[in-house]
């Protein structure tokens, strides 16, 4: 929607008073929606799917930071300013600070996603406020991407498809561009969530012979579904071929993937990561890739987000990178804004939401 068509679009709401403020672009403009009805305030830190807004629109009056980048720190501390729910990206830091600018009406923060290591957990439960989250509805997206990533990796399909584009592609070499295949293989999964099993049950129809996976703890049920075996990080990484991290960044994770890690995996290891980038130690990734400590990696996730285009893992031929698009289908995206919006409403009146963290 272009500036003209937002103005008319939030004006024509009825009982709403709006005032927008371009600032210097039409990719930052701020939608403030104010009422006298008496129905909650919201506020939104970004542009999301009409049918979350439209959710929100019906019960609440919403103040959004209507564009696609996110808000401003300076802005978000005003915007969130005596509100009573607020509805929050991955991108956006949810601490103290926020929480003190919200101030004592604040009843619940509702995240458009899975993770929720940018929010404040203890600072949540100082002020016992409740946390919703998108599981589910996007494991299937997610956990599709990181196939997609790993063959991409593994296959060295970027690689092809430029020596094609620049005319690297001669004739047909018999060790030309080849890669390693997952069909007897043996894949490690650090962290078997809900993510992490999707993935294997996705694998093991390619003829991977032993799934492996780490975790704080065993997980029988989803471990059965691909007979995956428990076993402790050495273990894992000394005898996989694919080391895949799907598990939450915690501080027990953080930047857990560093040189030790690296140096205990086979040299012609695949490393891919769909879950934050703060688990990698990316300094020692790019050195383990140079190196030839491991052979490849595949990640959809950095930090920072984005990666600079002038990073060193940019400058390697065996790292991928994807600009974390992990559930980004039209689908599962709409999903997670109306559970998102879903779990604000419920957290507004007092109610269990369809999402709720245990915090
Ligand atoms: O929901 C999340 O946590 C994501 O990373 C979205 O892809």
């Amino acid at each position: 929607m272009n500036f003209a068509l937002k103005l008319q679009y939030f004006c024509n709401k009825p009982a709403l008073f709006c005032c927008l403020l371009k600032r210097g672009g039409s990719r930052e403009i701020l939608v403030r929606s104010m009422s006298t009805t008496g129905k909650p305030n919201v506020y939104v830190t970004r542009k999301i799917p009409q049918k979350a807004l439209d959710l929100l629109q019906g019960e609440c009056n919403v103040s959004q930071w209507a564009a696609d980048d996110p808000v401003p720190r300076v802005e978000l501390l005003k915007g969130v300013k005596g509100v009573d729910g607020l509805y929050c990206l991955l991108t956006d830091k949810i601490d103290a600070e926020v929480l003190d600018a919200a101030g004592p009406g604040l009843k619940v923060v509702s995240t458009m996603s899975v993770g929720y290591d940018h929010v404040s957990l203890p600072e949540l439960r100082k002020r016992k406020l409740p946390l919703g989250y998108t599981p589910d509805v996007l494991t299937d997206a997610t956990a599709e991407l990181t196939v997609a990533l790993l063959l991409t990796t593994s296959r060295r399909l970027v690689e092809g498809v430029h020596e094609v584009k620049s005319g690297g592609w001669g004739t047909w070499i018999p060790l030309w561009m080849c890669g390693s295949g997952l069909s007897g293989s043996t894949v490690g999964i650090v962290g078997l969530g809900r993510i992490g099993a999707a993935v294997a049950e996705r694998l093991k129809p390619f003829g991977v012979s032993r799934f492996l996976y780490h975790g704080r703890n065993p997980k029988p049920e989803a471990a059965g579904r691909v007979g995956a075996e428990f076993v402790g990080l050495d273990e894992l990484l000394s005898e996989s071929d694919f080391v895949i991290a799907t598990c939450a960044l915690t501080p027990e994770t953080k930047e857990m993937f560093n040189k030790t890690v690296f140096s205990r995996m086979k040299s012609s290891a695949i490393f891919i990561n769909t879950s934050r980038g703060g688990v990698v130690h990316q300094e020692d990734l790019y050195e383990a890739l140079k190196s030839g400590t491991i052979k490849a990696a595949g990640l959809d996730v950095t930090t920072p987000e984005p990666l600079p285009t002038d990073h060193p893992l940019l400058t390697l031929d065996n790292c991928v990178v994807l600009p974390h698009i992990g559930s980004a289908t039209v689908e599962t995206r709409t999903e997670m804004a109306v559970l998102a919006a879903r779990n604000l409403l419920a957290g507004l009146k007092g109610e269990k939401m369809p999402a709720q963290v245990q915090l």
